[in-house]
Parts: structure tokens; sequence; C-alpha cells
């Protein structure tokens, strides 16, 4: 646990970096400090590892005042990631990585075998161990930087904008493999961001800050999004919280009807039953794998599947795992169905059932009023 108790900072210039500051990272969570450029943000991480020295009050982890060691010593148990990574260009990736271990008087062969080990932890492969960093893609580099981070198995990890220099599509990339990687190794993590949506992504707690370094507001992105304490936090939230927050409850109190579900198989006359009692009917295939809505007006009068024409098959959009995903993305999956109707699906992708946004209304006011959501993510 990173305790920060007062923590302040004022520049020799004057300038209030970070005003007094309470906050507790807890151990084995991630712990994301966001807000605007200039509010504090690095330097408020910087301080854990003692690169910054505060001008009052003091961090403690686990208990222990970072002051009371020397700094190389603090550092050690200390992982840092910062944005492009910081790597030594020079160096090979595996050296690179085995940079710490070989600090920390490793033996050559046990840095080795560590740092190939975390190289394949991080999604690179061998073949890149020999490769120079200019060799390495952005989004490999970041990698490279959280393993060299990672090597030592250091309990806490900084990470500074570590995501921020690659495109959108490699950040979900890293974003998610950095969450993969938190599940296993429960590494208490301060992160930094000024992105919003990163922090909702990433963070167990996040900690809102505005220019002076002031900490609006220190709570779960659940309870951010829920009840943000000031008119800044809301205006930093931006727009579609609610809808947002329906990402941190689960989809299995969704009421899902089987009855609008027909197979190519299903006998005609039940088709026909069927057809008679809903407007759309969802046709899935043998194995219950959605193929597409048919309007009931649609369907053969004979009710045989095999005669309707493929230009009536209207595409679902996409589906929903129930339970494994939101509440979001089952509203989501109701929107952009032609059927306003979501597709829940099991973990084989077969349908479970189906439900129209009205009959979502339920479950998404049942998450709006309760307290605590269903799931962490
Ligand atoms: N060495 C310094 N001397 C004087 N002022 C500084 C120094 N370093 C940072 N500052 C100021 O302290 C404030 C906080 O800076 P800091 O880098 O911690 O903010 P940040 O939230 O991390 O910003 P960004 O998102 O832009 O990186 C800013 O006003 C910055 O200009």
């Amino acid at each position: 646990m990173i305790s920060f108790q007062q923590v302040g900072k004022t520049y020799p210039d004057g300038t209030v970096a970070v005003a007094a500051t309470d906050l507790t990272a807890d151990s084995g969570r991630i712990t994301v400090l966001v807000g605007p450029s200039g509010s504090g943000k690095t330097t408020l991480l910087r301080m854990v590892n003692r690169m910054i020295d505060p001008t009052s009050g003091s961090i403690l982890i686990d208990g222990v005042d970072v002051k009371s060691k020397p700094a190389p010593e603090l550092r050690r148990g200390i992982g840092y990631v910062i944005q492009n990574a910081g790597l030594f260009p020079h160096r090979t990736v595996l050296a690179n990585i085995m940079t710490v271990p070989r600090l920390l008087g490793w033996s050559k062969e046990r840095a080795r075998e560590k740092s190939m080990e975390l190289l394949l932890t991080v999604g690179l492969e061998a073949e890149h161990a020999q490769r120079y960093p200019y060799q390495l893609s952005g989004g490999q580099q970041q990698r490279v930087g959280v393993a060299r981070a990672l090597v030592a198995d250091p309990p806490v990890l900084l990470m500074d904008e570590p995501f921020s220099a690659v495109d959108p599509v490699v950040r979900k990339d890293l974003q998610t493999e950095l969450l993969r990687l938190q599940s296993e190794l429960e590494k208490t993590i301060l992160f930094v961001t000024h992105d919003i949506d990163e922090a909702i992504l990433l963070g167990d707690k996040v900690a809102v800050l505005n220019t002076g370094g002031v900490l609006e507001q220190f709570d779960s992105p659940s309870e951010l999004l829920a009840k943000p304490k000031n008119e800044f936090v809301e205006g930093f939230l931006g727009v579609d919280r609610g809808v947002r927050r329906l990402s941190f409850f689960s989809s299995g109190a969704v009421p899902l009807r089987p009855e609008p579900v027909v197979a190519i198989d299903t006998p005609a006359q039940e088709v026909l039953a069927r057809r008679s009692a809903q407007p759309w009917l969802l046709v899935v295939d043998t194995e219950r794998k959605p193929v597409g809505w048919l309007l009931a007006d649609h369907v053969p009068a004979d009710g045989d599947l095999g005669k309707v024409a493929a230009g009536d098959l209207v595409s679902y959009g996409h589906t929903f795992t129930v339970e494994a995903e939101s509440l979001r993305a089952a509203l989501d999956s109701a929107v952009l169905s032609p059927s306003s109707r979501a597709v829940g699906v099991d973990a084989h992708g077969a349908v479970v059932g189906v439900a129209s946004v009205e009959e979502l209304v339920p479950a998404i006011r049942a998450a709006q009023d309760g307290s605590s959501p269903e799931s962490s993510r």
C-alpha cells in the first residue's frame, strides 16, 4: 500500500505542483492519477521513488517512509515505466530488460533466463530479444519497457503516461495486456494519464486532480461516473456518464426470451406459431449461432425457413455474451439491432435469447439505483 499523507510540493520558483494531498493506493490494485496538464500527476508519482522530494508530508510504502531508505535501495522495489519506453537505444531488447537484474547482481544466466521469460510474458517473441529498440514498433517498445520494469519482480510499479505515444489501436492492446498481466501479478500500480477513458478502464480507484495539484475526487470508476463531486469532475468525465457506467454491471440480470428464436430446422408448424406472437424472429443455425433477423411478415406462408430469401434476413449487428459482458454491451447490441433487440449468446456463441430495449430498462434501472456494481470492469 502506498500512502500519501499531507504530501505537498512547491517548486523553488513558487509553483504549487501538489497541494497537501492524502491518498492511499491499495496493494495489488491499480490506482490512476488523472487530470489536465500541469495538475501535478507526474510530480506526485515521482515523489514515490524519490526522483522528486516533497516539500511537506510523507509517503509510506507498506508503512515504511520512503525517506528511511537510500534512494537506490528504495528504487529496487519499484518498477518505473515512462512514455516512449525510455529504452537504451544502443542495447538490444534483451540487454535492456536485463539491466536491473544485472544491477542487482544476478548472474548472467539467471538474468537472461528471467528476462526472456518476461519478454514472452508481455506478448513479445523470442526473436525480438536480439533486436535494437529502433527495430521495434512503438507498441513493442512499450512492452519492452513494461518487461524491464517487471523483471526484478518489484511489488510496486509506477507508470507515467506509458501508452500515450502509441496509436489508439495499439493503445487498446497495451491496456488489455496490462489488465491481463495485473490479474496474474497483482502489483501495486500507480498509473498516470490525462485520458479519463484510460483511467476508467484501468483504475480500481481513480484520483482526479485539478490545476495546482488539488485532489478533487478519489473513488472507484463506477462511483466517479455515478456521483461526480463537483462541476470540474463532471466536466472532466465528459458526456455519456450514465451509459459508460453500465460497463461495470454484468449482463446476467438481462431477461432473455427464447421464444423469438427459431432454428433453420425448426418444424414449420412451430415457426408459424412463433410468427403470430412476434414482430421479429431471430433465425439461428443448427448450432444456435445467429444468422439474421426476419420480419414476421417475411416468414414464408408454409413456415418453411428454407424458402426465406437471403435478402429478407437482416444482419443482427452484434451479440453480447451473457454474464461475461456488461449491460452496456447488451444495450449496444439492442441499439444497433434492426429489430431493437439485443441478442444474448453463451460462451460458445450460441444464442440464449433476446431482449428488446424496453426489456433492458429494469436491469438498467436496477444498476443505476444499485450502490455497488456487480463486476469490477
Ligand atoms: N522543476 C520544476 N520547476 C518548476 N515548476 C515545475 C517543475 N516541474 C514541474 N513544474 C510545474 O509543476 C506543475 C505540475 O507539473 P507536473 O509535471 O507534475 O504535472 P502533470 O499533471 O504531470 O502534467 P502533464 O500531464 O503535462 O505531464 C506544472 O505547473 C509544472 O509547470
